[in-house]
């Protein structure tokens, strides 16, 4: 058996997959273990992300090491080998919450500073910060990535095709975006032919120069410099009410809070003050005073108007709900509790929503809770288009059809902090009105210049030259292993995809692409080709930028297999290690309350089992461990026969669940490596494992659906209490011990 420190990071995040990886672990350990592969935990959850920030406040045993900037270095170390599970990117309102559960369990953390004045209370809200939004992928994702449907989860969909919402002509539904005043709109962009120290700065009309920030770039970098007009964003808002109320139909707004950490509740505030202009009007005032900052939903307002006089605070409700009489019908997030789409900035993320959106047939929830038809406002015009795209395409032709359509891989430009979702340190809201430069520091030469006023955001956004090069290598590596056709989603009217079509052009002549069908089409024109395509059955990979590959790797995965939770997610680091991540999708917090108010947990770990068998396979490669190979393949089968055999979890309690998936994808598992005979050893270590779990799975699975449709309490939302969670995602003692009984 070959030996030696040959190890798997696997991460502990929140919500569901954090469940799932609890029942999920031991299992791994158990397989892994024969193979001489050991299974390193690293605890990434916002909650452990929290507390690493605030050693000094805890105690020796509560303090929690900085695990994520750990795995960061690691990134750079090519042996390495993460599986990396969604985690949440949170939300003012989910970091406050997670905040207020920890120090209920006797953290002495710090109250988030709201409003930030004095030094301390700024230094606190840095490291905070550290902890907000998209906090942990941009740190981990040192490489491209390759999203895929593996073949026979593909084949699977096609043979038992998900529900479907129906199309109509007479749809109402469509996409409003800004047609200026925006980011796409004024844009500007270079190639830096140079290594620099470039600053951001405003030059006001009194001539007066405020710093914002200095960053050091590399020639080659593609640099951009945009911004988004205040004026332009409420005028656009109130026009989109206005004809929403008019034409009848409901208003929801799409944007991406979580990942665009500073733009987008910038974006989102604005939306709920247009709409709620007159409370505003009438109560900006005592809305200051209490410090209410809409930016992080309606949710903020009601909490800081709870501890009013009672008559006070419905004066304010009673204002806030006569807004509705002159105002479109909002979609809602959960019509039963009226909790609607500007409750909470998280609540709604674009890169899922609007693929849910169009996949029930381009309708939300009414606050009758009907389905009905939408006007879906995603101010930003740049990427807002491919959306109105698809929906053209459905309204004329129908929904696609699983059982058919053809599918949709992606290339996704994203490794050192790439593009906007890069772009958080370098986005301002802008204070002063006048001239915003980037300025080559020690010549003191303005690269880019952008007219801006108070209120607007500005952001500079950059991509470095080694990862254009090595994601051009990527594409023209999936082209030839796929036979695919490959098109960059590159338009050449916006002047940083120009850039990129340039340096696409130059790192394409490096690779022998003879034979490979690539193309580079703006957009709205590759859309429009991979639908057609796709409509008649035929695939195509999209290559794309960092926003393109998060947006199009959850669209064509929920059209063509209900969930991207069902996707291969490979990211080849760039240093030579490998980030395998388990799904496209998100943590699924719906999926938390079901489990706790009925034990079913309908989390499909799917994706992890991808992720291991990519993750596995890579660990064989490179330490030459034959056992390794083997246990990948042998997963890979396996995995294809849970399919096979329909034991994903079910959406409905009483029926198998996640824990009961996981079972069979362990019997599976263990049948397939005593079956083997490359391995003998192998085999005759599983194959009792393989007997047990088969003669014994009535009692197993009998075990696991006992447990269901009662509460189950785990001690904890962010930080669940682990005896709770062991108890609560391990119900079998017959299958532990079975897992135990092979485990050294
Ligand atoms: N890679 C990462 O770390 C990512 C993290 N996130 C984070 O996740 C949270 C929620 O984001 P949201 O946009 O709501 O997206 P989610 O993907 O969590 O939820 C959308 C819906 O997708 C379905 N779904 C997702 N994963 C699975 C799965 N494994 N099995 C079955 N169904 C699944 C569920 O549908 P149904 O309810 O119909 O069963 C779910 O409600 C946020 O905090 C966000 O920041 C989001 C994206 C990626
Ligand atoms: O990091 C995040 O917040 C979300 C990431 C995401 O949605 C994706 O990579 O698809
Ligand atoms: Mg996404």
């Amino acid at each position: 058996m070959t030996q030696g420190p040959q190890k798997i990071i696997y991460t502990l995040t929140d919500e569901a997959p954090r469940l799932a990886t609890e029942a999920f672990l031991p299992v791994v350990r158990t397989f892994a273990e024969p193979a001489g592969i050991g299974v390193e935990t690293s605890d990434i959850s916002v909650a452990a992300r929290i507390l690493a920030a605030f050693p000094e406040r805890l105690t020796e045993e509560q303090r929690v090491p900085d695990n994520l900037a750990e795995l960061g270095r690691l990134t750079q170390d090519p042996a390495t080998n993460i599986i990396k599970l969604p985690n949440i990117s949170a939300s003012v309102p989910q970091l406050t919450a997670a905040i207020a559960e920890l120090r209920e369990k006797g953290y002495d953390l710090p109250d988030y500073p709201y409003d930030p004045k004095t030094p301390e209370e700024k230094e606190i809200a840095e490291r905070y910060g550290s902890c907000l939004g998209s906090a942990v992928n941009p740190v981990l994702r040192q490489g491209n990535s390759d999203r895929r449907a593996p073949k026979a989860v593909k084949e699977y969909a096609r043979a038992n095709p998900h529900s479907m919402g129906k199309w109509s002509m007479a749809s109402q539904t469509h996409v409003a975006h800004m047609t200026h005043g925006d980011f796409y709109a004024g844009e500007k962009s270079i190639i830096l032919d140079r290594a620099c120290d470039a600053r951001m700065e405003i030059v006001t009309p009194d001539g007066e120069t405020h710093v914002l920030k200095t960053v050091p770039l590399e020639a080659g970098e593609v640099v951009d410099s945009m911004f988004m007009s205040k004026k332009a964003l409420l005028d656009f808002y109130e026009e989109q009410l206005n004809d929403a109320k008019e034409t009848g139909v409901m208003f929801s707004l799409h944007v991406k809070a979580t990942m665009m950490k500073v733009s987008h509740p910038i974006v989102f505030g604005h939306a709920v003050r247009v709409f709620y202009k007159d409370a505003f009007a009438k109560h900006g005032e005592l809305f200051d005073e209490l410090g209410v900052n809409v930016n992080n939903g309606m949710g903020d307002l009601y909490d800081k108007i709870e501890n009013l006089p009672t008559s006070k605070k419905e004066e304010v409700i009673e204002d806030i709900h006569r807004c509705h009489e002159s105002r479109p019908e909002l979609a809602m997030v959960d019509s039963a509790r009226g909790i609607t789409n500007f409750h909470s900035p998280s609540d709604v993320i674009v890169d899922a929503s609007m693929p849910a959106m169009i996949r029930i047939g381009g309708k939300m929830y009414g606050a009758d809770g009907r389905k009905k038809d939408t006007k879906a406002v995603i101010p930003e015009s740049t990427f807002a288009r491919i959306y109105q795209e698809i929906i053209n395409f459905c309204k004329t032709n129908g929904a696609f059809d699983p059982r058919t359509m053809g599918t949709v891989p992606n290339v996704g430009l994203m490794a050192q902090k790439a593009e906007e979702y890069g772009s958080h340190d370098k986005t301002f809201e802008v204070q002063h009105a006048g001239v915003a430069n980037i300025v080559d520091a020690s010549t003191g030469e303005v690269l880019l210049s952008q007219d801006v006023e108070a209120g607007d955001i500005w952001r500079m956004c950059t991509v470095k030259d080694a990862p254009i090069r090595d994601w051009v290598r990527l594409a023209v590596d999936r082209a030839r292993a796929s036979g695919m056709p490959a098109v960059f989603w590159l338009d050449p009217y916006r002047p940083h995809e120009n850039n990129l079509i340039t340096l696409v052009k130059k790192y394409l002549a490096e690779h022998d692409t003879e034979g490979l069908d690539i193309q580079i089409m703006s957009q709205v024109r590759a859309m429009r080709y991979t639908l057609e395509r796709a409509w008649r059955g035929l695939d195509t990979i999209s290559v794309t930028g960092n926003i393109l590959r998060d947006y199009l790797t959850d669209l064509f995965p929920i059209l063509e297999l209900g969930t991207s939770a069902k996707m291969l997610s490979i990211v080849p680091l760039m240093a030579g290690g490998g980030l395998y991540e388990t799904g496209a999708g998100g943590s699924a917090p719906k999926h938390v309350q079901q489990l706790a108010e009925e034990n079913h947990l309908r989390w499909d770990s799917l994706g992890e089992f991808l992720a291991l068998g990519a993750s596995l396979e890579d660990v064989g490669r490179k330490n030459d461990n034959p056992k390794a190979q083997i246990l990948a393949r042998t997963l890979d089968t396996a995995t294809g026969k849970l399919l096979e055999n329909r034991k994903s979890p079910s959406r409905e309690t009483g029926e198998l669940d996640n824990r009961g998936s996981q079972f069979w994808l362990s019997l599976y598992w263990a049948q397939e490596l005593a079956a083997q005979s490359d391995d003998p050893d192998l085999a005759a270590h599983f194959a009792p494992l393989a007997g047990k779990l088969d003669a014994e799975k009535d009692t197993i699975l009998g075990e696991l659906l006992d447990v269901q449709g009662k509460p189950v309490d785990l001690g904890g939302y962010y930080q669940p209490a682990i005896d709770k969670l062991k108890e609560a995602m391990r119900p079998s003692e017959t299958f532990n011990a079975a897992l135990a009984s092979i485990s050294g």
